[in-house]
């Protein structure tokens, strides 16, 4: 009885959040872990499917950096990163495009429809959803001192996003699935970063929420503990003092970037937990660390 009633309470903390975000646009980047184990796959799906029936319109943005690594090697090409970034050479680019668009996107449509859903994998090129420039990385000459330009090939930066078929999609009830490859205005594909692919994305729909899928629980504080509210003005500080390092430098910064498009909540939450995007959304609590503007709330 206990239990039954403990369910039932379940379902009542959730309506308030179910009506907030009933017909909103909630972007989530789905990766790491979450998408290699069977049991997270599956509980990703049903998480991802239920949103829709209840009327959110999910949006998905997919990395896959381990699965374009696992190409790579059994071809024998070899891979390397600068500043997180994988350094793609042509060679590279038709790996990383054959992957994502290819294998990883299909992959992911086919697991959300094989649950019930409808989804529709793309990537930037269709519709000229994503239209990227060459990303100009800077990097410290060690022998100079001075910031100077590298090459790290068809890496790109997003140049803009144009919405509309995420919008055609959203409006017949699909799921867009996309990978994170963009078309230059000379016609060439760029790997772009997922990350950044989805706080563009989240910002150029005004969406409700960017929730991005890692492999830790969220952000940590020097003194190792949980941090789960980050005002975007804090967060240079936090880079500054040393708080983030690697990954989740770029990955905090693109919260900020998109709480500064209108993003409501930007969260970054545990994909190796299972229901992890359901307990952020639908929960008081709310999982991870959410970087927003706490002052200045979206309405
Ligand atoms: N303050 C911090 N709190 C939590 N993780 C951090 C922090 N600073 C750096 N990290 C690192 O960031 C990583 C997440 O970034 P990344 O590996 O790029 O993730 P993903 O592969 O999911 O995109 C974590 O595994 C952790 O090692
Ligand atoms: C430029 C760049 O590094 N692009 C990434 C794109 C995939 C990605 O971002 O995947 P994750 O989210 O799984 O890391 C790459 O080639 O690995």
């Amino acid at each position: 009885m206990q239990k039954l009633i403990e369910k039932a309470n379940v379902l009542t903390e959730a309506l308030p959040w179910i009506k907030r975000f009933y017909g909103k646009t909630i972007v989530i980047k789905y990766g790491g872990n979450a998408m290699v184990e069977e049991r997270l796959k599956e509980s990703f799906a049903r998480d991802i499917i239920l949103m829709r029936y209840i009327g959110l319109n999910p949006v998905v943005v997919h990395g896959g950096g381990p699965q374009i690594g696992q190409v790579l090697e059994a071809m024998g090409i070899e891979t390397r990163f600068v500043q997180g970034m994988r350094v793609t050479d042509a060679a590279t680019m038709g790996v990383v495009e054959m992957v994502l668009g290819g294998k990883v996107n299909k992959e992911i449509v086919a697991n959300l429809n094989r649950h019930g859903g409808r989804a529709v994998g793309l990537t930037g090129k269709d519709g000229g959803l994503i239209t990227a420039r060459k990303l100009e990385m800077k990097q410290i000459n060690p022998d100079t001192l001075t910031p100077e330009i590298i090459d790290i090939g068809m890496v790109g930066e997003v140049e803009q996003i144009n919405p509309e078929i995420i919008e055609a999609l959203e409006q017949n009830n699909f799921i867009p699935v996309i990978a994170p490859v963009g078309i230059g205005a000379d016609g060439r594909s760029y790997n772009i970063n997922a990350d950044l692919v989805a706080g563009r994305i989240a910002g150029a729909l005004r969406a409700e929420k960017l929730i991005l899928l890692t492999d830790v629980d969220g952000i940590r504080g020097k003194d190792g503990k949980l941090i789960s509210t980050i005002d975007h003005c804090r967060v240079a500080e936090l880079i500054a003092d040393g708080t983030l390092t690697g990954g989740m430098i770029p990955k905090a910064n693109c919260c900020v970037e998109a709480v500064r498009a209108g993003v409501g909540k930007t969260h970054i939450i545990d994909g190796r937990m299972e229901h992890a995007c359901l307990l952020e959304i639908f929960t008081d609590k709310g999982i991870g660390t959410a970087i927003a503007d706490f002052e200045n709330p979206r309405a």
